[in-house]
């Protein structure tokens, strides 16, 4: 069995407080993750997973700091001598806090940094390597991979989200099972109705409904999340992982949400 998860910042931290960290909501994700390996185990099945987590309230504070508006109305980034680093930084600590819970918990989680090896070429095509992350998968290791900061082209930045790393690697490894924790039961219609299902009969109206995230957020939000996942064919569900035992059940294959392709 191989998954992907994606841990949402916002159900690890309050994305509008810089550097918070949801502890209590952590370990009950580490718990739950632990208890999906065990299920996996009794079974006498490897649960075979890559943790993906966003910028949270470390990335996005950090590098909003390093984005300005040009003349042209692009948003750039400046002053990235000493931006490439602060950005890297913030995330090293958030991706420490979440390994560190993890292993709290028996889950033997490896870290994964971005910025040292992915970027993107001048025409916006990712170049991600995953020989390291496969080879990981094979020794039992759970690789936990980031947002971070990243090259674009020859002498630019972009900010590689956890929403790009997902469905690459969905597409990459097909996983059994790919999986978005988010802090909304699923993607919501103009009613606030869960969407149970996002495919081309319905992805135009469905794009009306992908507003701005309702928190700091510098990358995509819920469109984003959606298409890139939609663009590259994904079966993916998002689903709400601040909800108690969703992470437990996203692993298991049961858990409610909506599901993309
Ligand atoms: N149609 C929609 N349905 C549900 N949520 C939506 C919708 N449109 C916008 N959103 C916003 O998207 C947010 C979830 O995406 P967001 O990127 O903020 O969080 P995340 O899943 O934790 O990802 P990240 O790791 O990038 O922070 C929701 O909290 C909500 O504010
Ligand atoms: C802001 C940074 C550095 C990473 C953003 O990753 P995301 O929260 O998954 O979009």
């Amino acid at each position: 069995m191989l998954a992907i998860l994606k841990l949402g910042g916002s159900i690890l931290c309050d994305k509008n407080t810089p550097f918070s960290v949801k502890t209590d909501d952590l370990k009950r994700m580490s718990l739950e993750i632990k208890k999906a390996i065990e299920y996996y185990k009794n079974k006498g099945e490897i649960l075979n997973l890559i943790i993906v987590h966003g910028g949270g309230s470390f990335g996005h504070p950090v590098a909003k700091k390093y984005i300005k508006t040009n003349e042209n109305g692009e948003k750039v980034f400046f002053n990235m001598e000493k931006g490439f680093w602060d950005i890297q930084n913030a995330m090293r600590k958030f991706n420490n806090i979440v390994i560190e819970e993890l292993h709290q918990q028996e889950v033997p989680a490896v870290s994964i940094q971005p910025s040292s090896f992915i970027l993107f070429d001048e025409k916006g095509e990712l170049h991600f390597d995953t020989y390291a992350i496969e080879g990981m998968l094979k020794r039992n290791l759970i690789p936990v991979i980031h947002g971070d900061i990243v090259l674009k082209g020859e002498n630019n930045y972009k900010i590689f989200s956890g929403d790009h790393a997902l469905p690459y690697l969905s597409k990459k490894l097909n996983p059994d099972l790919s999986l978005h924790a988010s802090d909304v039961d699923g993607v919501y219609d103009l009613d606030k109705k869960t969407i149970k299902k996002i495919n081309s009969d319905n992805i135009n109206d469905v794009l009306k409904c992908l507003k701005p995230s309702n928190k700091q957020d510098i990358t995509g939000g819920m469109y984003l999340k959606v298409m890139e996942c939609y663009n590259l064919g994904i079966k993916t569900i998002i689903f709400n992982g601040s909800k108690k035992d969703n992470i437990y059940k996203s692993l298991i294959g049961e858990v409610n949400g909506t599901k993309i392709n």
